[in-house]
């Protein structure tokens, strides 16, 4: 295989292959249909009388209980900086190749963009997309050659969208404190300044569909996951009492994940929902992931203000730990399984 072909599916399929590489043939699990739709939850709504705001806390706390996801609508984003975000990422895929290289994946590191890594050799199978991940804050932590060397007008698009979704993010932290009764105070100290990534996936068509998986089954290993669908085209899954089920999104809804991070603070009772994506024959399929974490400083472990009167089902270790943990493993299944206590 040409190493241009290595690095990118996109490219692969330029070749009009009618089989896929053996080494990204998976049986991925089906997905059955499901008549439930993933919860709404109206950010105006807190805005209005006590007695609507406490009933959708409510539906917020047992969103976050019962399906750790949900779609947040009247976000305040501005519909035409996601729709200039949305034009430049398409952008940004249809460069030419030398254009997109200047981003690959360096050696021993994992931002960048190309394929997922497989970190063992052996028989482990590669996922159907071609990633653009790289840590955007704090910013001191950027990538010289990544986020500043963007073509201006996706960097510009994207720090606008990374602005709003910071003041997003921080409200429904809060909210999370105020649902699960901890101090405000504890969970903005974790939060402040805290480590912020972004995932642009790309998902080409793919000539056999079935036999593949666009991102394996895992849940985020972040704090809290804000999920644009950059094109309207679905592959996204869930897995909700253990049977795979595709979601629909409304279209200017942004979809909210928890991560590990927040079901460890909430000692279990919340959780990190385990999703993936799949691909089809004649689409490509493109998403954008921020996540938002707490700072290096930070402890990773359930609240103090919820071990009062309950025993900690999981290990708290430092942000470092953690983060190093996470990422010494390929994304799949469930990073806080090794957290139990
Ligand atoms: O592409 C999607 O819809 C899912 C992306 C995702 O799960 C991730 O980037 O962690
Ligand atoms: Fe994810």
């Amino acid at each position: 295989m040409a190493d241009s072909q290595q690095i990118s599916i996109q490219e692969l399929i330029k070749t009009k292959i009618k089989e896929v590489p053996l080494k990204y043939v998976i049986d991925p699990e089906p997905a059955i249909p499901s008549e439930f739709s993933v919860p709404i939850i109206d950010m105006k709504t807190f805005s209005s009388s006590a007695d609507a705001k406490a009933s959708e806390l409510q539906k917020f706390h047992s969103a976050c209980k019962e399906w750790g996801i949900f779609q947040l609508v009247n976000h305040g984003l501005d519909g035409s900086l996601l729709e200039k975000l949305r034009r430049e990422i398409h952008e940004f895929y249809a460069l030419p190749l030398e254009e997109r290289l200047r981003y690959k994946i360096r050696a021993g590191e994992f931002e960048g963009y190309g394929q997922n890594l497989i970190q063992n050799s052996g028989d482990q199978k590669a996922d159907w997309t071609d990633r653009f991940y790289m840590i955007t804050n704090p910013i001191r932590r950027r990538k010289a050659h990544l986020f500043p060397e963007l073509p201006k007008p996706l960097r510009e698009s994207l720090e606008g969208f990374i602005t709003e979704l910071q003041k997003v993010a921080k409200w429904l932290l809060g909210l999370i404190a105020e649902a699960l009764e901890m101090d405000v105070k504890e969970i903005e100290e974790m939060f402040e300044d805290g480590m912020q990534s972004v995932r642009m996936n790309y998902y080409p068509p793919c000539p056999e569909p079935d036999k593949v998986i666009g991102l394996m089954p895992h849940s985020d290993g972040s704090g809290l996951t804000i999920l644009l669908q950059v094109n309207a085209v679905e592959g996204f899954q869930i897995k909700k009492d253990g049977i795979w089920m595709p979601v629909k999104f409304l279209p200017e809804a942004l979809a909210v994940n928890l991560g590990d991070i927040v079901e460890v603070l909430s000692n279990g009772l919340y959780k990190s929902i385990e999703h993936r994506a799949t691909v089809n024959s004649d689409k490509e399929r493109i998403s954008i992931a921020m996540f938002f974490n707490p700072n290096f400083e930070a402890n990773v472990g359930p609240s103090p203000a919820l071990l009062a009167n309950q025993k900690p089902i999981f290990k708290t270790m430092s942000m470092e730990e953690y983060v190093n943990g996470f990422f010494s493993r390929r994304l799949q299944g469930k990073f806080l399984d090794s957290m139990r206590i």
